[in-house]
């Protein structure tokens, strides 16, 4: 399969000492307070191509721009991307009219975290990675593309679900036609434990237009219609439509998907170590917006199991031609 030049990934589990990347560190840190961060805010940072501005709700939301046109947005509470624009300014992202930025419930849209728990589980539906602020470890400009790495920790929010010590490193990468991302989970504690996750990404579609090749001959767990008790299956199809209700895992899927978005895109979805995939579309559960976008999600549903200072890496690459 072909990969773009700065696609590289030595290994799916490596073991190491947890660490800062080596960029400049910025100003926003996590634990600090709400002052500080309202005076960091528009500050142009160390790397160009990357500012942090005031969002919607006052949270604080990192703006990336390539000197190839493209841009991006990520909110740094739930690590959540919520735009990704071209350079012709088409925004393949989507955000639902119901999200809300209020720093309490997860943003409803773009690529939200499912972090440590893909669901349904032990606690809320798709863990609390999602909700949690996360804060900059550094950024860098790649020949004019920004890069930005996200970093979250255990405190005790998380510990009150998840008695856990870890870190998420998730490292963004903004290039002229495509976005990609590297998340790494390293064990920082001194017992083992295990973990759920997916990139749960909305994009934007039009859904009767839209559909998703790829999948042919995974085995699948089919939630339609009973999310409690899935089906299982195998999925026969060469392209997959949305014609009414969506909620589907695809086990080992493939390491690329094409979505056609209905709107005039073709997205190829790379990824490497993202072991499943899951679509949905809420069809008329969500009736103000169902029509507008379609979600392909790079999943690891299975529980991956890290022993203390051992990580577990994945990547997702989307582009646009
Ligand atoms: O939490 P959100 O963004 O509303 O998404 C919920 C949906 O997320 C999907 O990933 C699940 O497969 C669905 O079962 C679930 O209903």
């Amino acid at each position: 399969m072909a990969m773009s030049s700065n696609w590289s990934l030595s290994s799916s589990f490596q073991t190491l000492t947890p660490s800062k990347p080596k960029a400049k560190p910025l100003l926003l840190r996590r634990g600090i307070g709400k002052k500080a961060i309202a005076m960091s805010l528009s500050q142009e940072t160390a790397a160009s191509g990357l500012q942090v501005v005031e969002g919607n709700g006052g949270l604080p939301k990192v703006s990336l721009s390539s000197i190839h046109g493209s841009k991006a947005e990520i909110y740094l509470f739930g690590g959540c991307i919520t735009s990704w624009k071209l350079a012709n300014g088409k925004d393949l992202l989507f955000v639902r009219p119901d999200a809300v930025f209020n720093g309490k419930k997860p943003i409803s849209g773009g690529i939200p975290h499912c972090f440590p728990q893909f669901g349904p589980g032990a606690m809320q539906q798709h863990g609390f990675g999602r909700n949690m602020n996360w804060s900059i470890a550094g950024s860098e400009n790649n020949e004019g593309d920004p890069i930005v790495t996200l970093e979250l920790k255990d405190d005790p929010y998380s510990r009150s679900m998840w008695d856990f010590s870890f870190q998420a490193l998730y490292k963004v990468t903004l290039n002229s036609k495509s976005l990609s991302t590297v998340l790494t989970i390293t064990n920082t504690d001194k017992k083992p434990f295990s973990f759920s996750t997916a990139l749960h990404t909305y994009f934007r579609a039009s859904v009767e237009g839209a559909s998703v090749k790829g999948l042919k001959g995974c085995a699948t767990l089919n939630k339609d219609p009973d999310p409690s008790n899935p089906l299982e299956g195998k999925e026969e199809r060469e392209v997959i439509t949305f014609p009414g209700f969506v909620d589907c895992v695809y086990l080992n899927a493939p390491n690329e998907l094409q979505l056609d978005n209905g709107l005039g895109d073709t997205i190829t979805i790379r990824n490497k170590n993202w072991s499943d995939a899951v679509l949905w579309n809420p069809h008329l559960q969500m009736e103000a917006c169902y029509k507008d976008f379609v979600c392909v999600e790079n999943a690891q549903i299975g529980n991956i199991q890290l022993e203390p200072e051992q990580s577990w890496v994945a990547e997702q690459y989307i582009s646009a031609d």
